[in-house]
């Protein structure tokens, strides 16, 4: 049943072989990314995009900037091609990619600024190594990232904020606007993703912070 649904997913994927770029493994477009958005242009690029709410929003606000949005699986980044088709933007590509392979998917110094936007907070101990913001991952980062890269981080879990923190800090990066309060601070511009409409309906702060790599 799951192996059937994998399969319809990946046929329909294709109906957006223009905006959606399928990619399981190799390194065919390491370094090509302004190339193949046609654009010589800063690229910033969301790991874990989800259902593309805050990356389309993004794009469309940003027409001159190069946008990738990354998701490992195939229904969720269904549903934001979907929403990317619609808006005709034709400054954002979408990767079907685990964030574990970034290192074989841009060329060192090729992305200008990261998103992070709510990843899974894998609370527990013996699970640090996968969430998002921890130091190996961080170590991919600053490779791919061009110089005064940065990486742009926000989440609804104190404790995540905190361990983030800490990773941040320990690897010597310089922080910048933390806020412990989103939407009840100074920060303007903001551009709300699911989740976070979600998480703030429910009048739960959102955390979120600058780094300068
Ligand atoms: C909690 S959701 C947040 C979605 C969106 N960023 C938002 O704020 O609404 C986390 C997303 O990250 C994706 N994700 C988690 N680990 C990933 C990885 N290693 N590579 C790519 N995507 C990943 C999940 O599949 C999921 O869609």
């Amino acid at each position: 049943m799951r192996l059937r649904r994998k399969a319809w997913i990946g046929e329909a994927i294709k109906e957006y072989s223009d905006l959606v770029i399928l990619l399981q493994s190799g390194n065919a477009y390491q370094g090509r990314w302004r190339e193949i958005l046609g654009r010589d242009a800063p690229l910033h690029v969301e790991l874990g995009t989800g259902r593309g709410t805050f990356i389309t929003d993004l794009a469309a606000l940003h027409r001159s900037t190069n946008f990738i949005g990354m998701e490992a699986v195939p229904d969720v980044l269904y549903n934001a091609a979907q929403k990317a088709q619609f808006r005709e933007l034709n400054n954002l590509k979408l990767l079907l990619a685990d964030v574990n392979n970034i290192l074989d998917i841009f060329a060192p110094g090729e992305v200008n600024r990261l998103y992070i936007n709510f990843c899974d907070p894998w609370p527990k101990r013996r699970h640090a190594k996968r969430r998002l913001t921890h130091a190996g991952f961080l170590a991919k980062y600053k490779v791919i990232l061009a110089l005064g890269g940065e990486l742009f981080f926000k989440t609804d879990n104190i404790k995540l904020f905190e361990f983030s923190l800490n990773q941040f800090a320990d690897m010597g990066l310089s922080l910048g606007n933390i806020t412990f309060d989103l939407h009840n601070s100074s920060y303007e511009g903001n551009i709300m993703t699911e989740y976070e409409a979600k998480f703030s309906a429910l009048g739960q702060p959102i955390y979120r912070c600058e780094v300068r790599f």
